[in-house]
């Protein structure tokens, strides 16, 4: 049950130029985004299942999962596109059934964009300015400040058919911000890119974090939400299995290893650490002659130490020695059975990509919003 019904609607004074801080007063305190039991079904089929969390002011909050799993749906919710089977929730204390309200405190890329690609990103921009209901003076320097956050200032003239797909992206980020919303829904803003624009968006979400602003950021790349995101979910077939900072969630779910390589010493270093190893700790060697030890949940360097001091001190000498940490990708895997399913690297088709829809959530068009057509688009 969400109790609150404080706003941050203070929080739209942001100026979200580059280097402004939060304003003074800005409704602090209040959560940004307050989700209670929000389940989605689409016939028998669960889409979103029974979610609940709450995103602070200023966090950037990740929703990790793989495709399918819900992201898009959720946010769809958040954002009064597509109305939830159950559940509440609110932005800024506004309840998402008052889709008016909302949109205001709201900016929101979705994955598939709508730009015009004979424009260029400053018509476009200033298009968008006026369809929020800015006068022509005042949408041509709000459109110059959000080109700027997004480090795109000398591209205004150039025509989006010539951007690439992260300058599509980026874009896209920059016409979601033109009301100055405090909110922000990025929904996998970096598919597609290429590794140099994927961090080049990377950059310009922290700088809108720097701005004061809100970011809820769905991913299917561990590292982006084990580098960006303050907390994350980890989403599994439209349920959260996991929520934490990257770091709680390692420490909770991931497990450090010890990987020794040696000369015929197998038994020796098994006779060595047997009474040492803990109930959950093991280890096992494979036919090249490394054996694995892995520590138990929760511990790390200290613990590899300790039984690194016991293999020294029983005279054993290693030809290779690692000490790993646990991954996001490790913690993954153990909380939903199988790795993710996108490349490393995720780049698939950078400067073909296609790249971003439009904002389509605060700053003017505005999707379905009571979950009819606006949930029509498979
Ligand atoms: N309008 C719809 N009608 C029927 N099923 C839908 C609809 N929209 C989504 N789904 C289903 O709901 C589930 C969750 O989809 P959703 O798009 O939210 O996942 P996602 O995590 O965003 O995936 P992706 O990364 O591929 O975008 C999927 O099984 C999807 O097929």
């Amino acid at each position: 049950m969400i109790v609150s019904t404080a706003t941050c609607l203070a929080v739209v004074t942001i100026n979200y130029a580059v280097g402004a801080g939060p304003a003074p007063g800005s409704g602090q305190g209040s959560p940004a985004i307050e989700v209670a039991h929000l389940t989605k079904r689409f016939g028998p089929a669960v889409a979103v299942d029974d979610v609940s969390f709450t995103v602070e002011q200023g966090e950037i909050f990740g929703y990790l999962g793989r495709n399918g799993s819900g992201k898009t749906t959720t946010v769809r919710m958040l954002a009064t596109l597509t109305r939830p089977t159950s559940g509440q929730a609110r932005i800024c204390g506004a309840d998402i059934t008052d889709a008016r309200r909302v949109r205001r405190l709201i900016g929101v890329t979705m994955q598939e964009a709508a730009l015009d690609e004979a424009m260029t990103a400053g018509e476009h921009l200033r298009f968008v300015a006026g369809l929020s209901g800015l006068g022509r003076a005042a949408a041509r320097r709000r459109a110059e400040e959000v080109l700027e956050v997004v480090g795109l200032s000398r591209d205004a003239e150039v025509r989006i058919g010539a951007f690439s797909g992260g300058m599509k992206r980026r874009l896209d980020i920059a016409s979601a911000l033109i009301s100055r919303p405090p909110v922000l829904f990025l929904d996998e803003p970096t598919t597609g890119l290429d590794p140099q624009s994927r961090r080049a968006v990377w950059e310009e979400i922290r700088t809108l974090q720097a701005s004061g602003a809100t970011v809820f950021l769905t991913t299917q790349y561990l590292e982006e939400a084990d580098q960006l995101a303050g907390r994350l979910a980890i989403v599994d077939a439209g349920a959260i299995v996991a929520e934490g900072s990257p770091r709680k969630l390692k420490a909770d779910h991931g497990r450090t290893t010890i990987t020794v390589a040696h000369n015929g010493v197998a038994g020796q270093i098994e006779s060595t650490l047997k009474g040492d190893l803990l109930a959950d700790e093991h280890l096992a060697t494979d036919g090249s002659g490394r054996t694995v030890i892995t520590l138990s949940s929760g511990t790390g360097g200290e613990r590899a130490l300790e039984l690194l001091a016991r293999i020294q001190g029983a005279g054993i000498s290693p030809t290779h020695l690692a000490v790993t940490e646990t991954s996001l990708e490790d913690v993954f895997i153990r909380l939903t059975g199988t790795a993710i399913g996108v490349g490393a690297s995720g780049s698939d088709g950078a400067s073909g990509s296609d790249g971003a829809s439009g904002s389509d959530g605060a700053s003017g068009s505005d999707g379905a919003p009571d979950g009819t057509g606006g949930e029509d688009r498979r």
